[in-house]
């Protein structure tokens, strides 16, 4: 049984009996609220949150057992114990058949009552966890081992070490497939929370209105549709981690709202006054740039601080040297084989996709490989050809950008210009600005469609804009 301090309502008309159990219990180092009727105790507790109490039986106005039926209808969480001065069987039967979980007689030791008081407490506990249990096994999923060797993923996993035991906001950056889930996961793993609740949620995947309700929980009947009382994710993962994929898009109308999370843990579910506490460990991700999204004012600076207090951004894995090989180690199961080419083709390639995209590319492979060996014939197209040298540019990209505007050298200061280099650097620009254009100047959806990363995507353009601006002299004519 535990001996933290418990948060408990006391309600009995008797002003003697409820004053001296207020204090015993203050001096044990509970948090106590006594008040003298049903009324009162209601409308205390449409504003807090108690753990457990304790209703007198028999009080003028609203008895002990008629708050208790209030208390069930308005469906408010805590544990109740009925305290009376007339106990029987029968009236004992009926408290627990609506829903009290202890009973007691008067009178009673304060040391019994506190007694009661814990194991009402932790009976509490026990049905919150159970609770959470539930809704984890329709959401967990088995757990992912963090592939990886080469030296940015090796930083990346003593990041993960050093954070994990952490309990701050950690905030993980990289393009879509690179794996930010697994590496959440990991850090929840590495971390005293380990075997605390896991609970995620894809701010892009849903609508604005049920991210809201999804994470912050709703009253029956504050929206059409919210036929019950639902608890929102911060409830479900109290006392662990919720993992926010895509915080990019969180509305701004719930940015503030998360903020205060963040700030004193403190929420309320939509249409409720009740002020709820929750401690839950936030670990947030992106696949946008969210310090440009500050600059741009679609994301709040107070909350990037807050969320960005530890960061790591997860390389695209085109930059993981020797890690295509690892993975097709670890997701090309036995008895599958891949052949010296095919292997040299998934090596060679960008990967846009990322992880994610080599998963599918492999078992795409093995639904279409004859017997069990994959051949370069087994990759897909892009894949083929990107190992041919053969990248094809539609020559229409080229279409809208005029000669005059073609960058003319890569580095602005050479007098030394490589022709080839010259063209290539030409050949990215136009295929760059022509994706750009197609997607009306959206530099985050160019990013999506090129499979380069918002930043880099910006660092292109700033590149092309200087060299553009640039001063043309003879040195860095194109041919
Ligand atoms: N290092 C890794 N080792 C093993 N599997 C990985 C690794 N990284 C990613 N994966 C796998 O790749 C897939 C995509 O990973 P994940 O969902 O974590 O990526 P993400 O960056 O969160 O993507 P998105 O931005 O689209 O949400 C998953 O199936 C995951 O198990």
């Amino acid at each position: 049984m535990s001996d933290l301090p418990i948060k408990l309502l006391l309600v009995e008309d008797e002003d003697d009996f409820r004053d001296t159990c207020a204090r015993w219990m203050q001096r044990k180092g509970h948090d106590v609220t006594a008040v003298a009727s049903g009324a009162e105790a209601l409308g205390l507790c449409e504003k807090e949150v108690f753990e457990v109490a304790v209703f007198d039986m028999n009080m003028p106005g609203m008895s002990g057992m008629e708050l208790l039926q209030r208390v069930q209808q308005a469906r408010i969480e805590m544990e109740v114990i009925i305290l009376t001065g007339q106990g029987t069987i029968e009236s004992a039967v009926s408290a627990m058949k609506l829903g009290a979980c202890d009973y007691l007689t008067k009178p009673c030791a304060l040391g019994d009552l506190e007694h009661h008081c814990q194991l009402a407490r932790d009976l509490g506990l026990l049905r919150k966890e159970n609770r959470q249990l539930k809704a984890l096994i329709s959401r967990d999923r088995p757990k992912v081992p963090l592939v990886g060797h080469s030296q940015s993923m090796m930083s990346v996993m003593r990041v993960v070490e050093k954070v994990g035991p952490t309990d701050k906001p950690v905030l993980i950056q990289g393009e879509s497939g690179t794996g930010k889930e697994v590496v959440a996961r990991a850090i929840q793993q590495a971390s005293l929370l380990h075997d605390k609740p896991f609970v995620t949620i894809n701010c892009a995947a849903l609508p604005e209105q049920l991210v809201e309700s999804e994470l912050f929980g709703h009253q029956k009947g504050s929206f059409t549709g919210a036929t019950a009382d639902k608890p929102g994710l911060f409830e479900i993962a109290d006392g662990g981690t919720l993992f926010i994929d895509e915080i990019g898009e969180l509305p701004p109308a719930l940015q503030p709202k998360l903020l205060r999370v963040l700030e004193d843990g403190s929420m309320r579910r939509i249409g409720s006054h009740r002020e709820r506490r929750v401690h839950v460990r936030i670990i947030a991700a992106t696949n946008r740039d969210l310090a440009s999204e500050v600059a741009e004012g679609n994301f709040r600076e107070d909350l990037f601080y807050r969320i960005n207090l530890l960061s790591l951004e997860l390389p695209p894995l085109r930059e993981r040297e020797g890690d295509v090989d690892r993975l097709i180690e670890h997701y090309l199961t036995r008895p599958w084989r891949i052949d010296a080419d095919a292997r040299e083709a998934l090596r060679g390639y960008h990967w846009p996709g990322n992880v994610r995209q080599l998963i599918n590319v492999l078992q795409r492979a093995m639904i279409l490989a004859e017997g069990h060996d994959i051949t370069v014939h087994d990759l897909p197209d892009e894949i083929r050809n990107d190992a041919n040298g053969m990248r094809i540019i539609d020559p229409s990209s080229f279409r809208s950008v005029k000669s005059d505007s073609l960058p003319l050298s890569t580095s602005g200061s050479s007098t030394l210009c490589d022709d080839s280099m010259l063209k290539l650097d030409d050949i990215a620009k136009a295929h760059v600005l022509e994706v750009l254009a197609r997607e009306n100047g959206n530099k985050a959806r160019a990013a999506r469609k090129l499979g380069i990363h918002r930043r880099k995507l910006y660092r292109l353009l700033e590149r092309f804009e200087a060299t553009t601006d640039e001063p043309q002299t003879e040195s860095t004519t194109s041919t």
